[in-house]
């Protein structure tokens, strides 16, 4: 079965999270299930225009059909030792991703898959090794709580060895709804990160979240990426 690819990019480096800063390459899924406001990657659902920006992205043009063979062999060419799959959401198409990532495994590839949290992981995904960077959305995404939060796929996700859970937050009022999920869920392994999609927007709110995540006995991520080179594409 093909995949909806948006785009496949690198080598580059891991902006976000428990790998920031490690060379890497990436596969950019098309398709998501939530509709968040701020979304820094409408261009792989928002046909509508229903985000902050207002435009209506192509789907003719954003989305591709692609073999896994082909996939694989793009991915493999960049050289790296770490692969992240994302999106859009990239575990809407789970069941397509087992054959690419466990050929991707037997390269002797790490695979990182970011996700927001919505979709149990399959268990060959988890068999193979996946380490699951799961981004839950808060209550400033716009979306409801009943589509942002789907407690059955936080639970699974959460048993999961190695899950990071990485909340996208805009100040230190965000780290009291993060605090509620955190304990309802017995979330380990948590990650803020400071909206943006510029590098001074980034760097504003990272200013404001950091002295409160330490105390709180989280960890802190910035968006390198966003620092680097703002909000250009495929990077
Ligand atoms: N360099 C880089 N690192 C990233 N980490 C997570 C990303 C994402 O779009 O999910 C991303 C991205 O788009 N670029
Ligand atoms: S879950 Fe991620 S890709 Fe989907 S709309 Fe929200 S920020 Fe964008
Ligand atoms: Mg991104």
């Amino acid at each position: 079965m093909d995949l909806v690819v948006n785009e496949i990019f690198g080598p580059t480096v891991q902006g976000e999270g428990r790998s920031l800063g490690r060379r890497c390459a990436f596969l950019r899924l098309g398709g998501c299930n939530l509709s968040c406001s701020w979304c820094d990657t409408p261009y792989t659902w928002d046909w509508t225009g229903a985000g902050d920006s207002g435009v209506a992205h192509d789907p003719r043009k954003e989305l591709h059909r692609r073999s896994v063979e082909d996939v694989l062999a793009e991915l493999v060419e960049f050289d790296t030792d770490l692969i992240v799959i994302s999106g859009g959401e990239p575990l809407g198409q789970q069941e397509r991703l087992i054959p690419l990532v466990t050929a991707l495994v037997g390269r002797g590839k790490e695979i990182e898959i970011e996700t927001n949290g919505t979709h149990a992981a399959h268990p060959e995904l988890v068999a193979a090794g996946v380490r699951f960077n799961v981004s839950p959305k808060l209550s400033h995404s716009g979306d409801t709580r009943k589509r942002r939060i789907v407690p059955a796929a936080l639970t699974s996700l959460s048993a999961v060895s190695g899950s990071t859970f990485k909340f996208v937050c805009r100040n230190t009022r965000d780290l009291d709804e993060v605090a509620e999920l955190v304990s309802e869920f017995g979330l380990r392994s948590v990650w803020i990160m400071p909206i943006g999609r510029t590098a001074d927007d980034v760097t504003k709110h990272m200013t404001e979240l950091a002295d409160a995540v330490v105390e709180r006995g989280w960890n802190l991520t910035t968006r390198l990426h966003t620092l680097l080179w703002d909000d250009k594409r495929a990077v």
